[in-house]
Parts: C-alpha cells; sequence; structure tokens
C-alpha cells in the first residue's frame, strides 16, 4: 500500500465543492532546502551564492545563516527555494563553493541525492494539513457519506477547522449536533460492553481515567483540547486536528514529536460498527487510550523518529508494521488473545469478527508482517499476533534500526525539534550532557 500524497481534498471538486487551501506559490510541498557551507569565510560569500540563484532564475523563499552543528567555530546557510529555472546548474555552482552540501526536498524521488523533507520543529507539522488523502482518488470505496449532502457540508466544516489549525493554538471545540451524539452513543454503548473481554489490559487500565477526566461518556463526545491536556500529563503526547487520512509519511514523522493527528469529524450515521475512514471514534476510543502508556508512547514516538528522511519503500514497510500492531494488533494476555490495536477498538464489528469468527491470525515478526498486502476500507483478512505488548516493542525498535540512513535523529523535547545527527563534535556534546545526567543519578542513588 504506497499512499501517494495529493494536493487536496479540498481541491477535489466533488468532495468539497468550491474548497482551494492551496496557497499559491509558497506550496511546501513544492520547496527545496539547501544546506550549505562554504569552505572560506571570505568577505562577500553570500553575495557570492546569491548571485548564483540570480543568473539560474530560481526563487528564494528564505535564507538564513546559522551556527554550523556539524563543523565547530564554522556557520551554515540554510536556503529554501523554489524548484523553477534552472535549479540543477545552481546546485551544481553552489556544490563548487561549499565544503558540506545536503538537500532535503518533498521531490526527493527526481533527486537521487536528496533527503525527502521531514519536519524539524514541531511547527513544522503545520505543513500537513493539505496532504490529505482523498475519497474517490485514493480510497476506493463506497463512501457511507458520499452522496448525503448534509454530511458533506459538516465534513467540510471539520476540514476548515484542521486546515487553519496552526501549532500552539487551543484545539477548536466542536458542538457536536444531536445526530452525531446518537452515533457516538451507539459506538460508545456497544464498544464499551467489549472491551473488558475483548481489549488488552492496557487499554483498560486507561479508559476508565478518560472516563473521569475527559468526558467520555455515552451522551458526549469528547473533546480534542480536553484529551489533549490530558495526555499530555501522562505522557507528553498531544493531539493536532487533521481533516482525514494522512500519508503514512506525516503520520509516522508527527509521532516523533508525540504528536498525534486526530480527525474531529465523526461516521456516517447509517454505518456506526465499522466506517472505512478514521474518525473520532477511533481515534478517541481506540488509539488515545494507548497513547496515555509511556511504554506505548516511547514505542509510538520511536516509530516516528525511524521514519524521518526514510526512503519510501521503509516507509511503507515500517507503516505496515503500524498497521499490525497500532491499528490492528491482537496479543495473547493468559493465553487468551485481546485487541490492542485502534481500528479494532473502534469498530465494534470488526473487534467481535478478529476475535471471535476464527480470522487467519499469524504470528508478528517485522521483517515478514511488514511485506504483508492490506485493504484499508475492509476487515483485515488477516492479524498478527504479538506475544506481549512489550515483545512488539522491542521487535519494532530493533526493525526498525536495520532503517538505512546515513544519520541518526534524536528528539529535543526543550526546543521540541530534532536533532540531526551527522557530525562528531555534535554527538561529543550531546554526551557531555548525558554524562552530566549520570552524574545526577548517581548522587541520587548514592543517597539511598
Ligand atoms: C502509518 C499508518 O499508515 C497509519 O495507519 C496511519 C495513516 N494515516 C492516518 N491518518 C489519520 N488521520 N489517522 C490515522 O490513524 C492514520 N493512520
Ligand atoms: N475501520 C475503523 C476506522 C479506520 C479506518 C481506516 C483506517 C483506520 C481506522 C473503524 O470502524 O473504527
Ligand atoms: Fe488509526
Amino acid at each position: 500500500m504506497v499512499f501517494e500524497y495529493i494536493d487536496s481534498v479540498l481541491n477535489d471538486p466533488i468532495l468539497m465543492p468550491g474548497g482551494n487551501y492551496i496557497k499559491v506559490g509558497k506550496d511546501s510541498a513544492q520547496s527545496i532546502y539547501l544546506i550549505f557551507s562554504p569552505h572560506s569565510e571570505e568577505v562577500g560569500i553570500l553575495a557570492r551564492y546569491l548571485k548564483i540563484f540570480e543568473n539560474h532564475r530560481v526563487n528564494l523563499f528564505h535564507i538564513e545563516s546559522r551556527a554550523s552543528t556539524r563543523m565547530p567555530n564554522k556557520y551554515e546557510f540554510v536556503v529554501e527555494c523554489c524548484p523553477d529555472g534552472d535549479i540543477e546548474a545552481a546546485i551544481s555552482d553552489i556544490k563548487d563553493l561549499s565544503d558540506y552540501f545536503n538537500i532535503i526536498t518533498r521531490n526527493y524521488k527526481d533527486n537521487k541525492e536528496s533527503v525527502p523533507w521531514f519536519p524539524n520543529r514541531i511547527r513544522d507539522l503545520d505543513r500537513f494539513a493539505n496532504q490529505i488523502l482523498s475519497y474517490g482518488a485514493e480510497l476506493d470505496c463506497d463512501h457511507p457519506g458520499f452522496t448525503d449532502p448534509v454530511y458533506r457540508a459538516r465534513r467540510k466544516y471539520f476540514a476548515d477547522i484542521a486546515y487553519n489549525y496552526k501549532h500552539g493554538q487551543p484545539l477548536p471545540h466542536v458542538d457536536y449536533t444531536k445526530e452525531e451524539i446518537d452515533t457516538w452513543g451507539q459506538v460508545f454503548r456497544q464498544l464499551t460492553k467489549l472491551y473488558p473481554t475483548h481489549a488488552c489490559k492496557e487499554h483498560n487500565h486507561v479508559f476508565p481515567l478518560l472516563v473521569q477526566n475527559c468526558g467520555y461518556r455515552e451522551d458526549n463526545i469528547p473533546q480534542l483540547e480536553d484529551i489533549s491536556n490530558f495526555l499530555k500529563d501522562c505522557t507528553g503526547f498531544t493531539l493536532r486536528p487533521v481533516a482525514g487520512l494522512l500519508s503514512s509519511r506525516d503520520f509516522l514523522a508527527g509521532l516523533a514529536f508525540r504528536v498525534f493527528h486526530s480527525t474531529q469529524y465523526i461516521r456516517h450515521s447509517s454505518r456506526p460498527l465499522y466506517t472505512p475512514e478514521p474518525d473520532v471514534c477511533h481515534e478517541v476510543l481506540g488509539h488515545v487510550p494507548l497513547f496515555a502508556d509511556p511504554s506505548f508512547a516511547q514505542f509510538s514516538q520511536e516509530i516516528g523518529l525511524a521514519s524521518l528522511g526514510a526512503p519510501d519503500d521503509y516507509i511503507e514497510k515500517l507503516a505496515t508494521c503500524f498497521w499490525f500492531t497500532v491499528e490492528y494488533g491482537l496479543c495473547r494476555e493468559n493465553g487468551q488473545l485481546k485487541a490492542f490495536g485502534a481500528g479494532l477498538l473502534s469498530s465494534y464489528g470488526e473487534l467481535k469478527y478478529a476475535l471471535e469468527d476464527k480470522a487467519e491470525v499469524r504470528p508478528f515478526e517485522p521483517a515478514k508482517t511488514a511485506l504483508q498486502k492490506y485493504p484499508i476500507t475492509e476487515y483485515q483478512p488477516v492479524y498478527y499476533v504479538a506475544e506481549s505488548f512489550e515483545d512488539a516493542k522491542d521487535k519494532m525498535i530493533k526493525y526498525a534500526s536495520t532503517i538505512p540512513r546515513g544519520f541518526g535523529v534524536r528528539y529535543s523535547a526543550y526546543t521540541q525539534s530534532i536533532d540531526v545527527l551527522d557530525s562528531k563534535p555534535q554527538i561529543e556534546g550531546l554526551i557531555t550532557n548525558i554524562n552530566q545526567e549520570m552524574q545526577i543519578l548517581m548522587d541520587a542513588l548514592k543517597k539511598l
């Protein structure tokens, strides 16, 4: 299953009449980042670089200089530009002037040397808003809401919220309609009946806390803001609203920042027990409880970090493992099969099917599971069983470390940004920091 980027569901005249959210000109999907460090620090080096862009008619959106993290006492330039003009010739001239050179782009397929673009700072996630997979185009299915004008108008409302959301803002409060709350009520009532016998113990442990703290009730659809605040206290995870199914690459990248992209609309009332797209039931009943679990939160973040800048085929493999664990995973508990996958824990129909109807099950083995094809919009033909939750995590983390990538990454919670680890001085600095922390721990230990 390869998710392809499309401009936007809102540019789809069928789904979203009249919508147009793509800013002309500066579109993140179009821009290229060049990072380079000059051979010499001669006066006027910046002017020489700028001249190159001008000569080759390449438009710049942004340029900055900063201390190089790769070479002490040197600096580097970061340029965001449009891949117009003769970008290839410009790149070649810049390389001639530079010690260090790297390209980061969303159009990496056309450029073998480049690294797929990934968000560096948490606010870079604002760029994902217009990269949603749309019905009809990528998701082949008879969507139950496709022909209902009231439902579609409502979806437009939710899409607007997600498109306009910017990092740091409170998550918009939504007043749900009576019909929406009824749909939620049906899903909630049926699922909460099944959880005690069908859900894994971690899910059952957290669920009552969500009832207490976040308004999980049959007659109330919980607000994303309340859930996000709750998760932040538990594990540092936060939510961001999103208009629909994100590509695997973008979705996984969010996890590197402990950010979970959550839809806010609800499934169509005609099919409460199974829906072919993620909706608020899927996110808040299926995913949220496990993100409150510290080791699950860390596991999710590790998958996210492993995905940053990874080649497409590995994104697909990671996403497939994610699919058969986080989305559709089963695990054994005292010899019995339980569900921990969010797609099962949000679908009354499929949860019963997976655990009661002799569905095919196989042991979870990342290297093999990663190759399994799967449908998004119907019940899974096969489920993978983890011996335990911990076992799935250990296996996944080992598997993720086999992804080829020329650099390491690390999340800095202080700056909410990704450190790209590709030079000695930088890693030495980090090791010094960790040494200091070790000292604090050793001192504390001695006092006991
Ligand atoms: C990574 C993997 O493809 C995964 O199933 C993702 C894909 N995109 C998503 N997008 C949204 N909005 N919600 C999800 O749960 C997911 N799941
Ligand atoms: N099938 C899930 C929703 C879902 C769709 C697609 C991907 C993931 C989840 C449900 O009914 O709750
Ligand atoms: Fe999901």
